[in-house]
Order: structure tokens, then C-alpha cells, then sequence
């Protein structure tokens, strides 16, 4: 898969025939020097970017041959996505923020602010349902937009930074909680991060360098790690 950005006259060849397949049950970081490409690829896979030339597979549909709508649909239902600069509504309170993908996909606003409700109380948020991005902090924020990206429960979660504005408990609960949607069958997690401090939650480390595989190691996750509860207390 290639993806060439172009602006004018100037062009950057952000993927140069990356081909990278994930699996189901897996916890796989995205890792790389800034500008590498981690960020294209993962939007790639999301469906939120078109590559310039290849092929893009998730659970067997081909998203390069949906059309503009089918995408979006396959999207509503089936991909979560984190972003980095986490995109919330400035006008919704945190439970309303959350509830977009369930209200997307049909839900009641009622029972779709109650399941928001849960999911951000396991982020650690159960007292800031009613308040908006601006009254949170970065690291609040950031929960709520992993919240927003786990309450559909969505096959396929992408997230770009999830951990960049928590301190290491937040950090840790959160990778936690990344890993439990990833470890279910037929479910995949990937996160691109700077953050060694969550390199350890993975089964799978890809390394971009300049628009290409530089390398990948896949290695055992200690049990141990997973059963180590932290509470997310900061932000
Ligand atoms: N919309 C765009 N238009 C033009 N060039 C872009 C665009 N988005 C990204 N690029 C360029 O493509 C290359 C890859 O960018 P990308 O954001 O995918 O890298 P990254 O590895 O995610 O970086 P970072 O770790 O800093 O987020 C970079 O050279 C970047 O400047």
C-alpha cells in the first residue's frame, strides 16, 4: 500500500509499499520515529483516509471498493478510533460525547447515555458525565475520547497516542482496558505510541521508518501486568 500526499507542487510519500496484516486477538503497536507514517496508516485502516494505490482488508471487506456511504456504515458499526488530538464536541457534556457511535448506530439517547455512563466510569470518569471538554483537563479529555472509541464495541480499535497526556497509573489502567477489547476473538487492537511505558502490553511491536516496516518483534505479555489493578486517578 502506497499513500503520496499532495499539496500544489509539493508531495510527500508518507507510505512506500507498507503490507501489514493484523490479528484477531492481538494487542499490536504502531512505533516510529515522528513523521514515519503511523498516523496515515492507522487512518488507512480506519477507513478515514484513502490510500494512493493498494488494498485495504478488515475482517475480510475490502474498504477500497465501498463507496463513500458503505464505508461510513462499515465504519459506524465495526471501527473505533482514538485520535490524537481527541476530537471531541466542545458542546456535548462527556456522556453526550461518548454516546455519538451508539446513537450513530440506532440507540435511544436514554440507553445510550446509560452504556456512556458505565464506559466512562470505568475510564475513571463516573463524576465528570455532565461536564464538557472545556471544563477537563487534557488527560480527562483523552478518557473520554477512549470511551467514545470502546463504546460501541467496536471489532477493530485504532488508537493514535491513547496514554500521550496520562500519568503511568492512568496509563496503565488504560492499556488495560485497550487489551481486554483486544483479547476478545475476533476483536483487534492498534495504538500507535511514543509511550514506552506501554510497550509491555503488547503481543506485537511494528516499527515504521520512513513510510516503510523497519522491523517487528512479537513477545509474551506477563499475565502479572494485566492483574495489577490501578484506579485512573489523574489526569
Ligand atoms: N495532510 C497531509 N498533507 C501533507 N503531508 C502530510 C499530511 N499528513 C501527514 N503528512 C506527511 O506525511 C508523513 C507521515 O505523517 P504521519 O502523520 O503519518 O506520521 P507519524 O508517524 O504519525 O508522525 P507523528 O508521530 O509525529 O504523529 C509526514 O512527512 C507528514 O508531514
Amino acid at each position: 500500500m502506497t499513500k503520496e500526499y499532495s499539496s500544489g507542487p509539493s508531495r510527500v510519500l508518507a507510505l512506500r509499499g507498507i503490507e501489514v496484516e493484523i490479528q484477531p486477538g492481538e494487542l499490536t503497536l504502531l512505533v516510529g520515529p515522528s513523521g514515519c507514517g503511523k498516523t496515515t496508516l492507522i487512518s488507512i485502516m480506519a477507513g478515514t483516509l484513502n490510500p494512493t494505490a493498494g488494498q485495504v482488508s478488515v475482517f475480510g471487506t475490502e474498504l477500497t471498493q465501498l463507496s463513500k456511504k458503505e464505508v461510513t456504515d462499515f465504519r459506524a458499526k465495526n471501527i473505533g478510533f482514538v485520535f490524537q488530538q481527541f476530537n471531541l464536541l466542545p458542546s456535548l457534556t462527556a456522556a453526550e460525547n461518548v454516546s455519538v457511535p451508539l446513537v450513530i448506530n440506532g440507540w435511544s439517547k436514554a440507553a445510550a447515555i446509560e452504556k456512556s455512563a458505565a464506559v466512562l466510569k470505568a475510564v475513571g470518569l463516573g463524576d465528570r458525565l455532565h461536564s464538557l471538554p472545556s471544563q477537563m483537563s487534557g488527560g480527562q479529555q483523552q478518557r473520554v475520547a477512549i470511551a467514545r472509541g470502546l463504546v460501541h464495541e467496536p471489532r477493530l480499535l485504532v488508537c493514535d497516542e491513547p496514554t500521550s497526556a496520562v500519568d503511568a497509573a492512568s496509563g496503565h489502567a488504560i492499556m488495560q482496558l485497550i487489551r481486554s477489547v483486544a483479547m476478545q476473538p475476533n476483536r483487534v487492537a492498534l495504538v500507535v505510541t511514543h509511550d514506552p511505558r506501554v510497550f509491555d502490553f503488547a503481543d506485537r511491536i511494528i516499527t515504521l521508518e520512513d513510510g516503510r516496516v523497519q522491523g517487528e518483534k512479537r513477545q509474551s505479555v506477563d499475565p502479572q501486568l494485566l492483574q495489577t489493578k490501578h484506579e485512573v486517578v489523574h489526569a
